[in-house]
C-alpha cells in the first residue's frame, strides 16, 4: 500500500468494540494470529523496547516523515482511553522519534502503548515507567518537527496494514493486528485455540508423545522412516 494521505488528521475514529478488545487483551499474540487465519503479524524486527513490554488496545494511526516526530504531538490530541498509537514512516527511519516525555503525554490522555516503525529513546526511563514499546530501533539520535504527516489514516506498519480502531495485541512474541470488525471473532476463536492447547498441555504433561497424539507414525511409516537399533 502506498502511504499518499499526507495533512490529514482524522478525527472521528470507527473502534472496535471494547468488550472484544478486553477479551482479546487475555490472550498472546501467537495464539490470536493462528487464531485469525495466519495473517495480521507485523514483521518480527519490532522487538520491545523494554521485557515487560505488553499491551492491547486500539489504533490510533500516525503516518511520520522520516526524523521528524511532529505528527506524534498531533495524535497525543486524538488518544482515548485504551488506544495504542502505531507509527508508521512514509520511508525507512530509526531516528529516536519518542521518549518518556511523549510517553507521559500520551499515558495522560488513556494511552497503553507505541508501536513504532521507527526509533525510541529513553527506554530505561519507559521502562521505569511501564510504558509498552515495541520499536524497530533504540535510538539516541532526536528528530525535528517540520514536515507534515497524517494521523487516523489506514498505515502499513511493519508490513502489516492497520485502520484506526483496529485492535493492537503485541507482547514478546511480536505484534498483530486485528481488523476491528473481527475482534469478537478471532477473540472467541483464540478462546477455542487456548482450551484445545490446554487439551494437549495435560496430555504432554503426561508423556504422552506428538507422535502418537497428532497420529504421525502411519504418514512417518508411509514416507520410510526407518528405526535401527
Ligand atoms: O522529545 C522528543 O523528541 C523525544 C523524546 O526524547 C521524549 O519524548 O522524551
Ligand atoms: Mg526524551
Amino acid at each position: 500500500m502506498e502511504h499518499t494521505e499526507i495533512g490529514v488528521v482524522r478525527t472521528t475514529v470507527d473502534r472496535a468494540d471494547p468488550e472484544a478488545v478486553a477479551e482479546l487483551s487475555k490472550y498472546g499474540v501467537a495464539t490470536i494470529h493462528e487464531a485469525m487465519g495466519r495473517v495480521g503479524l507485523m514483521r518480527p524486527y519490532l522487538r520491545p523496547a523494554h521485557p515487560k513490554a505488553r499491551m492491547c488496545g486500539t489504533a490510533v494511526t500516525v503516518l511520520l516523515q522520516p526524523g521528524d516526530n511532529w505528527m506524534l504531538h498531533v495524535a497525543a490530541e486524538q488518544i482515548r482511553e485504551g488506544d495504542v498509537v502505531v507509527a508508521a514512516c512514509t520511508t525507512e527511519s530509526d531516528d529516536g522519534f519518542f521518549g518518556e516525555l511523549l510517553a507521559t503525554s500520551f499515558r495522560a490522555r488513556g494511552c497503553v502503548g507505541l508501536v513504532i516503525d521507527g526509533g525510541v529513546r529513553d527506554v530505561t526511563d519507559l521502562e521505569d515507567m511501564d510504558f509498552p514499546v515495541f520499536s524497530r530501533a533504540v535510538n539516541a539520535k532526536g528528530t525535528v518537527k517540520a514536515t507534515l504527516g497524517s494521523v487516523n489514516v489506514p498505515v502499513v506498519c511493519g508490513n502489516a496494514l492497520v485502520r484506526p480502531g483496529d485492535v493492537i495485541v503485541a507482547d514478546a512474541d511480536g505484534v498483530v493486528v486485528v481488523p476491528r470488525e473481527r475482534a469478537a471473532e478471532v477473540a472467541a476463536a483464540s478462546a477455542a485455540r487456548e482450551a484445545n492447547e490446554e487439551g494437549k498441555r495435560t496430555q504432554f504433561r503426561a508423556g504422552k508423545l506428538g507422535l502418537d497424539m497428532y497420529g504421525m507414525r502411519g504418514p512417518l511409516a508411509e514416507l520410510g522412516l526407518r528405526y535401527e537399533d
